[in-house]
């Protein structure tokens, strides 16, 4: 089976990917949006892409693309410790860096460091961690400098010169299986964390207690939520979907009740899974 992942070779969704299917073929996608093509073209069955960072938040390219491909469901979740270092070609010095290169996510989660120790150095946005750190390697004539992970810096030949520069101890990241099926990952390898459903809601239109009244369908039968994060649906100023997580396993009655009354009150759902999270290795 096949499996696209957030590449090239090292990126911390490798890493992720590489646990949670170590028999498989993976295959690199150059960015996320790649990543849902590749499921809808029925390149791959299943890819692996980052959902949320415990520091910087939620990774909203994936949000967005879940919203707008609605064939693409997820299977399951896993929860991965992230080290962020900052290396630089063997044959360059730590003295001339003249710009640093990494992901959105890893130069935000190492925002402090970098402008406590390179303040006036510029940063520049990679599509991954990896594809900086392999940048960098085969650009040893500039003076540049990527944020990855060790894994990178062994595999394109880089030099670290300074260790575990993401602002706090406690750094995890999210990850998600998508796929065309809902929930049907299995792993008895890995620890699981737990259960939860999740769901993208739209309300039918703006008005008052529009969300509170989405958010009571759950409150009075006591599901508990994880997560509800609003993005923007790009249609004007103040227009949103939400994201949601329900805690604990499916039970067929109460969820599928409150889906019903979801319905009733006219939100648009589009039902994610009710899936596994897994605990991964750095
Ligand atoms: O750039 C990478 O290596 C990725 O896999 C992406 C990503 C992310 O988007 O959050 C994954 C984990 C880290 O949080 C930093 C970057």
């Amino acid at each position: 089976m096949k499996i696209a992942f957030l590449g090239p070779h090292a990126s911390f969704t490798q890493l992720a990917a590489a646990q949670l299917f170590p028999d498989e073929e993976l295959l690199p996608q150059a960015s996320i949006l790649d990543c849902f093509k590749a499921i809808e073209s029925g390149e791959v069955v299943k890819a692996v892409v980052p959902l949320e960072n415990s520091i910087e938040g939620t990774v909203s390219m994936t949000l967005d693309y879940l919203y707008k491909t609605p064939s693409v469901k997820i299977e399951a979740e896993a929860v991965m410790p992230i080290a962020h270092h900052l290396m630089i070609h063997p044959d360059n010095s730590i003295e001339n860096i003249e710009r640093i290169y990494s992901h959105p996510q890893a130069l935000a989660q190492s925002f402090h460091f970098l402008d406590t120790h390179y303040k006036e150095i510029p940063k520049q946005d990679f599509s991954s961690t990896a594809a900086a750190a392999k940048f960098v390697s085969e650009n040893k004539e500039t003076a540049i400098a990527a944020v990855a992970n060790q894994f990178a810096a062994n595999l394109y030949g880089l030099k670290i010169i300074n260790r575990n520069i993401q602002d706090f101890e406690q750094n995890h990241t999210r990850f998600i299986i998508i796929s065309k099926q809902q929930g049907t990952y299995q792993n008895n390898k890995l620890e699981t964390l737990g259960e939860k459903a999740g769901m993208l809601i739209t309300l039918p239109e703006d008005h008052p207690g529009g969300l509170h009244q989405v958010l009571s369908v759950f409150a009075w039968r006591k599901m508990n939520l994880s997560k509800i994060e609003s993005r923007t649906l790009k249609t004007g100023l103040g227009n949103y979907f939400f994201f949601i997580n329900v805690e604990g396993p499916w039970e067929e009655v109460l969820h599928g009740n409150a889906l019903k009354e979801l319905e009733s009150i006219n939100a648009n759902v589009d039902f994610l899974g009710n899936y596994k999270e897994f605990l991964l290795e750095s």
